[in-house]
């Protein structure tokens, strides 16, 4: 089995990827908050994954999660957690309060890297949903605002959430690489 290293300083990431990679991988989580640098979805997370491989010295698994507003083209993308820890779900409400446009898109971005020096490989996972007054209790982020199918991801059940989300889209197409190595 495979053993890895998911560095994350987000523990309800390490709790979904867990249950989504089940017991096909040994992972092992390392709370820290990697550094971020500006740019494309896929380069902050190959640089997070860089950085990673080095810091742990084995194979690890990153991940970045953005959401993006298709009213604002995209904004706040990776920046949401700026926007989370400051502004909070209201605040991101209020960006689209002048658009009729609520949907949004959010994106899991993964890398994995078999270790320093090791060019990192990306998966991606995406969902689609609007965004919404808050309902139900979470955490996690801007769950209570982000509404999939009726629901809000907060309204879900863990199981269903786990089952559908951008970071299970994500995690399964590298599971699925996996099988092939
Ligand atoms: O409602 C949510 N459902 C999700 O499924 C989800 N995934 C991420 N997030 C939030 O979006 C920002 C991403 O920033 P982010 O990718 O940099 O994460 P992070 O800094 O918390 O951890 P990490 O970078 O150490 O892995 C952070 O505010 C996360 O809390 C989510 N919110
Ligand atoms: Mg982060």
């Amino acid at each position: 089995m495979l053993n890895l290293v998911f560095v994350t300083g987000n523990r309800h990431k390490v709790s979904e990827v867990k249950a989504i990679l089940g017991d096909t991988v040994d992972l092992q989580a390392v709370a820290l908050d990697l550094p971020e640098i500006q740019g494309t979805l896929e380069e902050i997370t190959l640089e997070k994954c860089r950085r990673a491989a080095e810091m742990t010295g084995g194979p690890v698994l990153v991940e970045d999660s953005a959401l993006e507003m298709h009213a604002l083209n995209g904004l706040p993308g990776p920046y949401v957690k700026a926007f989370v820890d400051t502004v909070g779900n209201k605040g991101l409400i209020n960006l689209l309060v002048p658009h009729e446009n609520k949907t949004a898109e959010a994106v899991c971005t993964l890398g994995y890297s078999s270790g320093p020096g090791a060019e990192p490989i990306i998966f991606q996972g995406k969902l689609v949903g609007q965004i919404v007054p808050a309902r139900g209790v979470s955490s996690f982020g801007w769950e209570p605002i982000f509404e999939f199918d009726g629901e809000t991801l907060a309204e879900m059940s863990r199981e269903k959430k786990f089952g559908l989300s951008h970071r299970y889209k994500a995690v399964v197409k590298f599971r699925k690489w996996l099988e092939f190595q």
